[in-house]
């Protein structure tokens, strides 16, 4: 089989030999069925590579609400303290990140974590925005050699979005914005988001149906009005700022949406398609 390398640069699709990334939402990580790994350790059967950025908010706020430490958000991303670090570390880059990697072992794939931090794979500075938000970084650099020399010894790379700098410190990266970074980086055609709601919904109450794709400038419409908010926004500004490099388009879909990957990689319109015009 062609290395991840050559496969890359000689086409760069999603077939067997490609590569794609997968950002998992910590909404939807404990409730992901035993056939969404195995779904992934098919497409690894198939020689479809995987990469992994996951989040964990909900489990990083919950240790954080048990230690009496208090969290805030600001347009989605986390305000951070060296206090509030240490948390998200030992969450993300520790019980989270090796949660994944045994559950996808148990479906029979072969998986390594490692956190943005080992061999500096995500490098980042200060986000733009960080007199309101601390410790929060954007990613400046990521070794992909790391990932795909990992993937070319035959394992599914499962990384936390924490970065460094230079100077070592540390960072919390969103994890959506983590994710587009690795995908840029990589130079990958296609990056699926998983997550707990079907794609982007527009509408209220009965009216609410999901948008099977979306241009940039109804992301910015919809941003405006209120209609994307929260969670929602790091990952639309992750998938404009990635289709405006090698990525031809984002998918953002409902993990629990059964064999939902193998289904998307196949070309099925499931979720919102974030796509190049
Ligand atoms: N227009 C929208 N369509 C769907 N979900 C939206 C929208 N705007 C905001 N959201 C919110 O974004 C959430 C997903 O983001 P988040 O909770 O951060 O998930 P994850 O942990 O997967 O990153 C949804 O559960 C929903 O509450
Ligand atoms: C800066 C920032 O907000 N970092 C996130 C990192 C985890 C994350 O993004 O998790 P989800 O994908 O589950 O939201 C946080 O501290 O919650």
């Amino acid at each position: 089989m062609k290395s991840v390398t050559e496969h890359q640069e000689q086409q760069g699709a999603v077939a067997a030999g490609g590569t794609f990334v997968m950002k998992c939402g910590g909404s939807t990580l404990a409730a992901l069925p035993d056939s969404f790994f195995e779904d992934l350790e098919k497409l690894q059967q198939q020689g479809v590579h995987a990469v992994i950025v996951h989040g964990g908010g909900p489990a990083i706020s919950g240790n954080l609400e048990k230690l009496g430490i208090e969290t805030e958000f600001v347009n989605g991303l986390r305000k951070t303290t060296e206090e509030v670090l240490d948390v998200v570390e030992m969450v993300l880059a520790g019980t989270i990140n090796k949660q994944i990697v045994r559950r996808i072992q148990r479906a029979g794939g072969q998986a390594i974590g490692l956190s943005g931090s080992d061999g500096a794979l995500i490098q980042a500075k200060p986000a733009t925005n960080h007199a309101e938000v601390g410790y929060v970084g954007d990613v400046t650099d990521v070794k992909s050699p790391i990932l795909t020399g990992m993937m070319d010894m035959g394992y599914i790379p499962v990384v936390a979005p924490i970065g460094v700098d230079a100077t070592g410190q540390r960072y919390n990266i969103n994890a959506d914005t983590a994710a587009g970074a690795v995908a840029s980086h990589l130079g990958v055609q296609q990056m699926i988001v998983v997550t707990d709601v079907p794609g982007i919904l527009k509408g209220s109450g009965s009216e609410k149906r999901v948008l099977p794709s979306v241009t940039v400038q109804q992301i910015e419409d919809m941003i405006g009005t209120g209609e994307i908010y929260g969670g929602m926004i790091p990952k639309v500004r992750a998938a404009i700022s990635c289709i405006h490099g090698q990525v031809r388009e984002v998918v953002i879909v409902d993990g629990s949406e059964p064999n939902v990957l193998s289904r998307v990689l196949a070309g099925e319109k499931l979720g919102t398609r974030i796509v190049r015009m």
